[in-house]
C-alpha cells in the first residue's frame, strides 16, 4: 500500500505516501463533526456532504515537476517554486514524484485545517536512513527519528527543561559566556583579517557560535569552537555533522535494499559512528563528574544533561540518542536565522538604531541581558519574528497524519497522506503581511495590525505537539547574541553592496557569503 522509497528535493523531504483513495462513512461523519475549530472548510461542503477525493486534486505531473526543478532551475530555490505553483494551482495542489504523491498546502487557513486535525502521534518523515543506522549499531532513537507512543514518551521527558521558560532562563549564563567569546572572535577577525572593519562569511562564524552555544546547554561543556585553534576532536565533530547531512541527502535517493552496496553508505555509517562516539565521551565524562560528587557527598548541580542523567527516566543510551539529535536540529537553524537578521539590520540603520536604544535602556552600561531583561525588549523579539517570517528556516515542512483521515478545503485525505506545508509561500501572503517583501519588525509589535494577522500566517517553529523542541533555547540564543552585538557594534553592510539571496538546502540558507562591517560604538 505504501511506497517506501524516499526522495529529497531541496526543502522537500518526501517519504511514505498512500496510493489508495475513497470516501468512507467514517469520513463523512468526520466532516460533519469537523474538529477544525477556526477558519474551517466552507459550510456548504459540510451541508452538501460533497467530498472530493485526492484523485480530483490538480497539480503538476512527475515530468512537469522535474522540468520545474531541473529545467527551470528551481532545484536550489524550491521555496520560490511554492509561490509560483500557488499562482498556477491555488493554495492546495498535488505534486507527483514518481509513485509518490505530495499534497501541498499553501494558505494560512488550510495549514491551520491540517494541523488542527492531526492526532496524538503525528509524523514528519520516517527518516529511514537515520533509523537504519540506529538499528545497525543498536543505538536509541531520538525525538527526530522516533515514532508512535515511544516518541510521545521521550518528548514528555525532554520537553520540560527545553520548553518551560523558567527552566530555559537558567541557560542564559552559559549562553552569554559563549556570546562574550563570539564578540571577541568578531573583534579579532575584523582587526586581523578584515582591515579593522570587515568580517567575511558571517553564516560560517555563526555556525561555530551556534555549535558552541548548543553544546554548552546540552552537554554542559565548552567545546572550543570559537578558539583560534579549534581542538582536533571538536573540529572533527563539527565536520562530521556537516558530512552526515551531506551524505543523508544522497543516501535517501536510493532504495534501502541497495544501501549496503553503496560506498557512501559505509561513509555515512562511519560519520554517524564518530558523532555517537563523541556524544558518548561527553556524556560519560558528565556521569563520572556526577559520581565523583556523590561519593564526596557534594550537592549535584547542573542543567540539562545533569537533569536527564539524575532523573533516571531514560537510559544513558537513550540520552545519547536524544541529545545527539537535539544537537543536529539546533545548529544551522539558529545560525542561519541570526545571519539573516544581521544582514537586514545592517541594511536598515533606522531599525538598528531603534534596537540599540531599546537594548541600552533595558541594559545600561556593561549590564549583560538576562532572560528577564530580554522579556522587556519588544523590538528585539519583533526583529527575530520578522526574520523568521522572511526566512522561515524550514520553508516547507512535511507532515503525515497517521491516526485519522482528514478533510481539507472539501477534499477527503486518507490516513498517512503526505502533506507539504508551504510555510514560505504563506509568509508572503499579502493579505496577512502588506508589502510582504519588506523587512518590517513593527508588524509584530502589539497593535491593531498584529491583531489582524492570521495565527498560522507565520509559524516558523511548527505547531502542536510535534513542534520544535528547541524553540525556547533557540530564541534565547538569538536574543542574547543579537542584543549584545547591536549594543557593541554598529553593523554595516558589505561595502561591495552585493545582495544575498536565499537558496534551499533543506533549510533556507544564504546563497552567497554574508560579509558585514563592525564599527565599535562609542
Ligand atoms: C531558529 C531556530 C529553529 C527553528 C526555526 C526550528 C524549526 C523547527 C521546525 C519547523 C520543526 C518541525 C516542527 C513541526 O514539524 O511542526 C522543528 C523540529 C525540531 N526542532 Fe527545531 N528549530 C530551531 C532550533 C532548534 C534547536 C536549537 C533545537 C535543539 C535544541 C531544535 C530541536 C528540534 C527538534 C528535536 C525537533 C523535532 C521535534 C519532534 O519531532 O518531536 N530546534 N524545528
Amino acid at each position: 500500500m505504501f511506497c517506501k522509497s524516499l526522495l529529497r528535493t531541496g526543502s522537500l523531504t518526501i517519504c511514505r505516501t498512500p496510493t489508495g483513495f475513497g470516501v468512507s462513512s467514517a469520513a463523512v461523519s468526520l466532516l460533519k463533526n469537523n474538529n477544525v475549530k477556526r477558519h474551517c472548510s466552507s459550510s456548504s461542503d459540510v451541508g452538501n456532504n460533497t467530498l472530493k477525493t485526492m484523485e480530483e486534486l490538480h497539480g503538476p505531473s512527475f515530468l512537469t515537476s522535474l522540468y520545474w526543478l531541473f529545467g527551470k532551475g528551481y532545484f536550489d530555490i524550491t521555496h520560490e517554486m511554492q509561490i509560483e505553483h500557488k499562482k498556477i494551482y491555488g493554495p492546495l495542489w498535488k505534486s507527483k514524484y514518481g509513485p509518490l504523491v505530495v499534497v501541498n498546502v499553501a494558505s494560512a487557513d488550510l495549514i491551520e485545517q491540517v494541523l488542527r486535525q492531526e492526532g496524538k502521534l503525528p509524523v514528519r518523515s520516517d527518516m529511514p536512513h537515520w533509523r537504519e543506522y540506529r538499528q545497525l549499531r543498536r543505538q536509541a532513537y531520538g525525538p527526530l527519528t522516533e515514532m508512535g507512543p515511544e516518541w510521545q514518551r521521550i518528548r514528555s521527558i525532554l520537553n520540560p527543561r527545553m520548553l518551560k521558560p523558567r527552566h530555559v532562563s537558567n541557560y542564559s549564563p552559559a549562553i552569554n559566556q559563549v556570546v562574550t567569546d563570539f564578540i571577541q572572535r568578531i573583534q579579532r577577525l575584523r582587526d586581523e583579517r578584515g582591515g579593522g572593519l570587515l568580517v567575511s562569511d558571517m553564516a560560517g562564524e555563526l555556525y561555530r557560535f551556534a555549535f558552541e552555544g548548543i553544546c554548552s546547554v546540552l552537554f554542559e561543556t565548552r567545546m572550543g569552537c570559537l578558539n583560534d585553534d579549534v581542538p582536533e576532536e571538536t573540529q572533527k565533530f563539527i565536520e562530521s555533522v556537516g558530512e552526515m547531512f551531506r551524505l543523508s541527502s544522497v543516501v535517501v535517493l536510493f532504495p534501502k535494499s541497495l544501501w549496503p552496496y553503496l560506498p557512501f553508505w559505509k561513509h555515512f555509517v562511519v560519520v554517524w559512528d564518530h558523532l555517537f562516539r563523541i556524544a558518548k565521551m561527553l556524556i560519560d565524562s558528565k556521569v563520572k563528574e556526577i559520581q565523583g560528587k556523590i561519593e564526596k557527598g557534594e550537592p549535584v548541580e547542573g542543567e540539562y544533561l545533569t537533569h536527564l542523567l539524575t532523573s533516571d527516566k531514560m537510559s544513558v543510551t537513550e540520552i545519547q540518542g536524544s541529545i545527539t539529535e537535539l544537537l543536529l536540529a539546533g545548529v544551522d537553524t539558529t545560525s542561519n536565522t541570526i545571519s539573516w537578521a544581521l544582514y537586514h539590520l545592517a541594511r536598515e540603520p533606522e531599525i538598528q538604531e531603534t534596537l540599540y536604544e531599546e537594548v541600552k535602556s533595558v541594559c545600561p552600561g556593561d549590564k549583560i541581558p538576562a532572560a528577564e531583561d530580554i522579556a522587556k525588549m519588544a523590538w528585539l523579539k519583533a526583529t527575530v519574528k520578522e526574520t523568521l517570517r522572511l526566512y522561515p528556516v524550514v520553508p516547507g515542512n512535511a507532515r503525515v497524519i497517521v491516526d485519522n483521515e482528514i478533510v481539507v478545503s472539501g477534499y477527503l485525505f486518507p490516513k498517512k497522506t503526505l502533506f507539504h506545508l508551504c510555510h514560505y509561500a504563506v509568509s508572503y501572503e499579502e493579505s496577512n503581511f502588506p508589502e510582504p517583501h519588506v523587512f518590517r519588525p513593527e508588524r509584530w509589535l502589539r497593535g491593531e495590525d498584529r491583531l489582524k494577522q492570521h495565527p498560522f500566517g507565520s509559524i516558523p517553529f511548527g505547531f502542536g505537539i510535534r513542534a520544535c523542541l528547541g524553540r525556547r533555547v533557540a530564541e534565547l540564543e538569538m536574543y542574547c547574541v543579537l542584543s549584545r552585538l547591536i549594543k557593541q557594534f554598529e553593523v554595516r553592510p558589505d561595502p561591495s553592496g552585493k545582495t544575498v539571496k536565499a537558496k534551499t538546502r533543506t533549510l533556507m540558507v544564504p546563497g552567497t557569503p554574508i560579509n558585514l562591517q563592525f564599527l565599535d560604538r562609542k
